[in-house]
C-alpha cells in the first residue's frame, strides 16, 4: 500500500463500523458474580468516524476497548465489525496504548518493519512502507534512532506509525497521549486529527480529557461511573479541519462545557456511591 492508497481511503466505502450489542463484562468471575465493569453497552460506531469514549476513572473505557480489540473474551452480548463477530484479535483492528509499547532494542525503522513482516510482507516492501509512515508522522531523520533516544512524543508518533503501517481498518487508542506533557499532547492531537482526515479509519479513542475528546472526535460517548453504561452520545458539530484556533471558538467552548457538566455528574454520582 502506498501513501496515496491510504489517502484514497477517505473516498472509499471500505471503512468498518462497529456494532456493540448488549455487552456486559465482569471481572473476577466467569459467571458474573465478580466486579461488574460494563453493564449492557449498546453502541453503533459508524464507518470512518472518530469516536471518543469519555467517562470517569474506572468506568470501563479500557475494558470496552479491549473487548472490541478481541483481547479479552466477550462474556455477554456481541461486538461485530464488517469482518463478522469479534472473537479474537484480528489484523483489521489495531491498538495504540498509552505507554508506547515499542521494542527498546529495535530502531524506529525496525520497530515498524517488524509488524509488517509479521503480516507476511517482504523485506523490501516492508522497509519502503515503514519509511512512508515515518514521514507521515514526521520522524524523518530518526529512522535509526532507538526509542530511548527519542522524546515521549516522538516515541508515541513511532508507535502510531507502526500501528498505521499495518493498515488496520479500525484503530483503537487507549489514552495514547496520557503520558505526554501538555504542549506535546496538543501537537500530537493536531497531528492525529490530520492523519485521521487523510486515512479515514474508524477510530475509537479512550480519554478522560474533555477538551481532547471534543477536539478530536466526531461523536463522543459519555459513560457512567462503574458499572459503565453509555449515558449520552453527543455529536461534535465542529469543522472537519481543526487547528489550534478552534480551541478559542465559542462553539468549542460551549460544547466542552456541556460535556464537562455531563461527565462531572457521573463522577459526582460515583463518589456518592449512586452506581
Ligand atoms: N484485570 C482486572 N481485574 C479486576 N478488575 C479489573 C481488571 N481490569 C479492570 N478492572 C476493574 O474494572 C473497572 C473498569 O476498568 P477499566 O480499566 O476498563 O476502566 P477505565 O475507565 O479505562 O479507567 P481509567 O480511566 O482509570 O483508565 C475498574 O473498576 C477496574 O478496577
Amino acid at each position: 500500500m502506498t501513501m496515496a492508497a491510504i489517502q484514497d481511503r477517505s473516498h472509499a466505502d471500505s471503512g468498518t463500523g462497529i456494532v456493540i450489542d448488549g455487552v456486559s463484562h465482569s471481572y473476577g468471575s466467569r459467571h458474573g458474580s465478580g466486579v461488574l465493569a460494563l453493564d449492557n453497552i449498546n453502541l453503533d460506531i459508524r464507518e470512518n468516524e472518530f469516536h471518543a469514549l469519555l467517562g470517569p476513572s474506572g468506568c470501563g473505557k479500557s475494558t470496552l476497548l479491549y473487548l472490541i480489540g478481541g483481547f479479552i473474551p466477550i462474556q455477554q452480548g456481541t461486538i461485530a465489525t464488517r469482518k463478522g463477530k469479534v472473537t479474537a484479535p484480528g489484523p483489521e483492528r489495531s491498538i495504540v496504548f498509552q505507554n508506547f509499547a515499542l521494542f527498546p532494542w529495535k530502531t524506529v525503522l525496525q520497530n515498524i518493519v517488524y509488524g509488517l513482516k509479521k503480516q507476511g510482507i517482504g523485506a523490501a516492501e516492508a522497509e519502503s512502507r515503514a519509511r512512508e509512515f515515518i514521514n507521515l508522522v514526521q520522524l524523518k531523520g530518526f529512522e535509526n534512532a532507538y526509542p530511548s533516544q527519542l522524546s515521549g512524543g516522538m516515541q508515541q508518533r513511532a508507535a502510531i506509525a507502526r500501528t498505521l503501517a499495518v493498515d488496520p481498518e479500525i484503530l483503537l487508542m487507549d489514552e495514547p497521549f496520557g503520558a505526554l506533557d501538555a504542549q506535546t499532547r496538543r501537537v500530537m492531537q493536531e497531528e492525529l486529527r490530520a492523519i485521521w482526515q487523510r486515512s479515514r479509519k474508524t477510530v475509537v479513542f479512550v480519554t478522560h480529557d474533555v477538551h481532547e475528546a471534543v477536539f478530536l472526535a466526531d461523536r463522543i460517548s459519555i459513560m457512567s461511573a462503574r458499572p459503565g453504561r453509555i449515558q449520552h452520545v453527543i455529536d461534535v458539530n465542529l469543522p472537519q479541519d481543526r487547528g489550534e484556533e478552534i480551541l478559542e471558538r465559542p462553539e468549542f467552548l460551549e460544547l466542552s462545557e456541556r460535556i464537562w457538566r455531563l461527565v462531572r455528574e457521573q463522577a459526582i454520582s460515583a463518589s456518592r456511591g449512586e452506581h
